[in-house]
């Protein structure tokens, strides 16, 4: 494919995602639909495409159209690029540019807004508190590689070496016990082998400290409530083998790899297939890592942005209020119960807690930090809460 066949594509492909179709499922279908494409075009339709999705609201800014042209118009003339050449029509290259296309983009451009510059919904802009993100072109970003070293199976240095021999670099994320960041080439990874034999996990570097801030006693028994793909509990599992690991989600199908990554990683995980609520048992630490709007992770899932509604927000924000009540009945006497989000919103975090805490006096804070969205890691929320003690 030519450069401007990609642009053509990219602009395809932006209509369907911004008409409500998911990201990753359209690109996958383009892929399938059109064979002549090799893995190269493919990965640069998908860069050039969630490069738009990250940037849309500035992009349509810079050229003053939000159709999904207008958006690979601003694309292409923020790279630098000749709109002409781009938009030749010749070939596989988009239409050339009408009319009224070329009226718009010669006038004036107003002010750029907050929502244009951060590149998030107007909605959206007031609900992200003052110092939760690094910059206001956080959002346009593209997300860090991270990986955690199984360090039950190797050292940090060997990992690094051993990735280095296949050709992957890396540096060491020395703010977390087991991080490392890709630089550069990043898509070998799931086909090395010592990714193949468990020796790393892909997981963000937030992910990781949020892990390591957990107190996680020798000989616990643990919880991963929301176990989800079980990133957090193969996490918890590395720390040693004496403590017990139970993981549960009410979709099991979320689940599916966990038993073959605990094998890779000669982790034990117990997967719990009906939840532990309502049914006696109890455990030292339960995590929840809760379903949210991911805002503080939106740099891997950029169409997120654009599909979260009022309306879905407090349908997730009812839901994590009420596994937090089920999941305190889940606790030991003298236990933590650890709430995780990666949201940017206090809806999600800090009020979720303040609430929990009204009506359940018997709990207390006993440790509550933010991680910043910004080149350390995604934007993470966690809250340890312990039971006061009886007089
Ligand atoms: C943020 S994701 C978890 C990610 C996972 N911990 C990881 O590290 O990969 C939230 C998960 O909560 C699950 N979930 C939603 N409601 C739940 C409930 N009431 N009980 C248990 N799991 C629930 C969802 O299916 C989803 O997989």
């Amino acid at each position: 494919m030519t450069p401007n066949a990609r642009v053509a594509a990219a602009i395809d492909i932006l209509g369907r995602i911004t008409a409500g179709a998911p990201a990753e499922k359209e690109l996958t279908a383009w892929g399938r639909a059109n064979r002549f494409a090799g893995s190269k075009d493919r990965a640069a339709v998908r860069d050039i495409t969630f490069d738009c999705l990250r940037n849309l609201r500035s992009y349509a800014h810079t050229s003053g159209l939000d159709t999904p042209r207008g958006i690979l118009m601003g694309y292409v003339l923020q790279q630098g690029g000749d709109l002409g050449a781009v938009f030749s029509g010749e070939g596989y290259a988009p239409v050339q540019i009408d009319a009224v296309e070329r009226a718009i983009l010669g006038r004036d451009r107003p002010e750029i807004s907050a929502g244009e510059e951060m590149n998030l919904p107007d909605w959206i802009v007031p609900m992200v508190p003052e110092g939760t993100i690094e910059s206001r072109a956080v959002f346009a970003k593209r997300a860090p590689i991270d990986l955690r070293v199984n360090l039950s199976q190797i050292s940090r240095l060997d990992a690094q070496a051993e990735l280095l021999s296949e050709g992957i670099e890396t540096e060491i994320l020395d703010y977390t016990s087991a991080g490392l960041r890709v630089i550069g080439q990043t898509r070998k990874i799931p086909q090395t082998e010592i990714y193949l034999r468990g020796g790393i996990e892909l997981q963000d570097a937030g992910s990781q400290l949020l892990v390591d801030m957990l107190p996680i006693e020798s000989g616990a028994k643990v919880l991963d409530l929301c176990a989800g793909g079980g990133g957090k509990s193969l996490a918890i599992a590395s720390l040693g083998t004496d403590r017990k690991i139970f993981a549960y989600d009410i979709a099991p199908q979320r689940m599916d790899d966990l038993a073959l990554r605990a094998k890779r990683a000669k982790a034990e995980i117990k997967v719990l297939k009906k939840s532990p609520v309502g049914g006696g048992d109890v455990f030292d630490l339960v995590l929840l890592d809760v379903p949210c709007s991911g805002s503080g992770s939106w740099r891997r899932t950029p169409d997120a942005r654009w599909k979260l509604s009022p309306e879905k927000l407090s349908e997730l924000t009812g839901i994590q209020s009420q596994i937090l009540a089920e999941a305190s009945g889940l606790v030991a006497a003298g236990g933590t119960l650890a709430y995780a989000t990666c949201s940017l919103f206090d809806q999600e975090n800090e009020a979720q807690i303040v609430q929990f805490l009204a009506e359940n006096p018997q709990w207390q804070v006993i440790r509550q930090e933010r991680m910043k969205l910004g080149a350390q890691s995604d934007g993470f929320f966690v809250a340890i809460l312990g039971k006061v003690s009886q007089p």
